[in-house]
């Protein structure tokens, strides 16, 4: 369990965290927010890779130390995870290994259990330049779960990778996320309404929304709509164009509205609606 108490962290002059509070448990979390809004910020105050200015970080009952990285206890993937392309896979998670102290006598059989959680159990001698991008985000995966962590930190762990890589993350989480706390960084808000089951909306610095996937859709109730192109300047409030589509031959808006319409066609809520809803301010 992740407890924040009134954090804040600046640099320069911005305070990009600004008296937070936010407590997590255990489950699957979807971190979202608009770019620049702090969310890396908040993964490296966490990890300890960032000194906070102020408040408390609280893992597991354990303050944390300023003065001491939480890397070994948690599991983290970052943004750009790559390694020395001329080692093999099996050969990145020892170093690992030695780095996150894990004993002589448990390295072998941990690295054939991380390889295979991940499906990579066949590639230990694969070197890493010859990964393909997916295989090398799954290797980094690998690593986040060396020494079994019960908290676990993917920053943008499906950019890039296809629809069948993306499938299989979600089955790797799935398999991983018992009993432990997962929080995945991402800006691929359909990613997160398949593997997520709690959502954390960064609105600023100092104000994070948290919510089943139902609650974050019922931000967005009764506010989308399905309107003709073009009628857009009838509606009434607020309002927010999330996207076009074609249907028939016709061109449709899928709005956000503030205010009930006469027009157009209510449609249900979708994660993304929430998100935006709660984003936008509609
Ligand atoms: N090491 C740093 N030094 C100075 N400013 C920083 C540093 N790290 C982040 N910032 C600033 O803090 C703000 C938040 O950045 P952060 O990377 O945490 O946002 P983010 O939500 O992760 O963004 P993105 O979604 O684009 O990755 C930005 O304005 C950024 O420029």
């Amino acid at each position: 369990m992740i407890e924040m108490k009134s954090v804040s962290k600046t640099f320069g002059k911005k305070k990009v965290l600004d008296n937070l509070y936010l407590t997590i448990d255990k489950g699957v979390y979807g971190l979202l927010g608009p770019n620049g809004i702090g969310k890396t910020t908040l993964i490296r105050s966490i990890l300890g890779l960032y000194d906070i200015d102020d408040g408390e970080i609280i893992i597991d009952g354990k303050i944390m130390d300023s003065n001491k990285k939480n890397t070994g206890m948690i599991g983290y993937l970052p943004q750009q995870f790559g390694m020395f392309k001329e080692l093999t896979t099996a050969e990145v998670l020892e170093y690992f290994s030695i780095l996150k102290g894990i004993c002589a006598r448990d390295l072998k059989k941990e690295i054939v259990r991380c390889l295979s959680v991940v499906n990579l159990q066949h590639d230990r001698k694969t070197l890493v330049g010859a990964l393909s991008g997916g295989m090398l985000r799954r290797l980094g995966i690998a690593q986040a779960l060396l020494g079994d962590p019960k908290l676990l930190i993917f920053d943008e762990p499906t950019a890039g990778l296809d629809p069948e890589e993306r499938m299989r993350f979600k089955d790797i989480i799935a398999s991983i996320s018992k009993d432990r706390t997962v929080i995945i960084s991402t800006h691929i808000v359909q990613d997160v309404d398949v593997i997520c089951n709690h959502i954390l909306i960064m609105k600023s610095g100092s104000n994070i929304i948290q919510g089943t996937k139902e609650e974050i859709r019922s931000f967005a109730r009764e506010k989308v709509y399905r309107i003709l192109c073009g009628d857009q300047d009838k509606i009434s409030g607020k309002r927010y164009i999330e996207n076009i589509e074609e249907d028939g031959g016709t061109n449709y808006y899928k709005v956000l509205c503030s205010d009930r319409q006469k027009i157009g066609t209510v449609l249900s809520p979708t994660v993304e609606d929430g998100y935006m809803s709660i984003i936008k301010e509609v």
